[in-house]
């Protein structure tokens, strides 16, 4: 196994070797442990390494962002959690119970403590909402008095209750989705698996939906499994990350630590496309690689938590008795985090600059030199 691959979520990024093994984290509701899938040759077709040393814990309650692109595994990783597909080697462990070994009636009810929300919400449209939702609690064998009271609360817990009688052809994509999610919960799951969930709904929608995931992995205590393409749904929505690529965990943790610190370069592709790395145009089109005389360098910085920004500018200029300038920043919040990008002009001479770097990697803030502005 490779020691990059053996991550616990939800540990602040370490060293590989500090790095606790999915057995190593006792209370989490999902454990990969030494996971591979290869899916076999077929007609002609070559077989596919889909997932390889898979080994990584979710935290019970925890909402877990997966993302990588297309062909990364993700989905075969969500068919691991449900039982849809078996494991080639390893096992999969959801709520202390080895699905990758139940089989027929047993794996059955294991999956009732699973539920699943789609992109394409996979509704019934010969059933009204509230059939759609009551589906899962006939094939479960409730009573029909228990299946209308079940069906009228969750109706009301994703906030649709008037469209008790629409058919799926009726309801916005957002309602849709909001039956999907009735659905998913009808039978009390401890997990709650979203693939791809908001990718067919605009950015409004998906940020309702993407709340309301997180009001009922607040109240319910649901641990959400989220596999995304996209890490804007992260950021919003998930305190832990996986990054998966081609078929390999390449980096995983708390969002925030993910955000600040990206160590892999598809980690870093997929944050550039949501952090706004880029620079405000009038001062991008200013930068030049030699120093001006009297210009001042640029540096980027990393900063985390309320008011960082600002002390980092105020104390850089006091304790090192230098001129610094604000040129461009940008604060988000990110796994509950304050998050940002300072964008800082410092006297363009050497020792003050290597005076600056030595302060900002001193206190931990990571820092780039992106050139000079005269
Ligand atoms: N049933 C299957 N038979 C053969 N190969 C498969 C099967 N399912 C997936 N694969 C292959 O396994 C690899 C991982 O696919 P998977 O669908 O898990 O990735 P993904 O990250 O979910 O991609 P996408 O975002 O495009 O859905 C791909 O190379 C895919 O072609």
């Amino acid at each position: 196994m490779n020691a990059h691959q053996s991550l616990a979520v939800g540990q602040p990024i370490a060293p590989p070797e500090a790095m606790s093994p999915a057995a190593a984290a006792p209370d989490a509701m999902v454990r990969f442990e030494s996971i591979s899938k290869t899916y076999p040759a077929y007609r002609g077709k070559p077989g596919v390494n889909a997932l390889q040393d898979i080994d990584f814990a979710i935290p019970r309650g925890s909402i877990t962002g997966v993302i990588g692109r297309s062909g990364a595994g993700k989905s075969s990783l969500v068919r691991l959690i449900n039982g849809l597909e078996k494991p080639t080697t390893g096992r999969v462990i959801v709520d202390n119970s080895d699905i990758s070994a139940l089989v027929g009636r047993e794996l059955r009810l294991a999956q009732r403590s699973i539920g699943m929300i789609f992109q394409h919400f996979n509704l019934l449209s010969s059933r009204t909402a509230a059939d759609n939702i009551a589906l899962p609690l006939e094939i479960a064998g409730w009573t029909r008095a228990d299946i209308k009271a079940r069906v009228a609360e969750l109706l009301a817990l994703v906030g649709i209750a008037d469209k008790h009688d629409r058919y799926p052809s009726e309801l916005s994509g957002g309602q849709k989705q909001r039956v999907g999610i009735a659905r998913a919960l009808a039978t009390r799951p401890s997990v709650l698996l979203s693939d791809e969930a908001t990718s067919a709904l605009d950015p409004q929608t998906t940020r309702a939906i993407l709340d309301l995931l997180a009001s009922i992995n607040r109240e319910l205590g649901v641990t959400i499994v989220l596999i995304t393409h996209e890490m804007s749904v992260v950021r919003q929505l998930a305190r832990e990350v996986v990054v998966l690529d081609a078929g390999r965990v390449v980096e995983s943790g708390h969002v925030a630590d993910i955000f600040t610190h990206p160590k892999h370069p598809i980690t870093q592709s997929f944050l550039a496309e949501v952090i706004g790395d880029s620079l405000p145009v009038s001062l991008a089109s200013r930068i030049v690689a030699e120093p001006p005389v009297g210009g001042q360098a640029v540096i980027r910085v990393q900063v985390r938590g309320a008011g960082a920004g600002d002390t980092v500018v105020a104390r850089l200029a006091r304790e090192l008795g230098l001129d610094v300038a604000l040129l461009s920043a940008r604060i988000d919040e990110i796994g509950g985090q304050h998050v940002g990008s300072l964008v800082l002009g410092i006297p363009g001479r050497e020792d003050a600059q290597a005076r600056v770097m030595a302060w900002l990697s001193q206190y931990q803030f990571p820092a780039e030199h992106l050139g000079y502005v005269a």
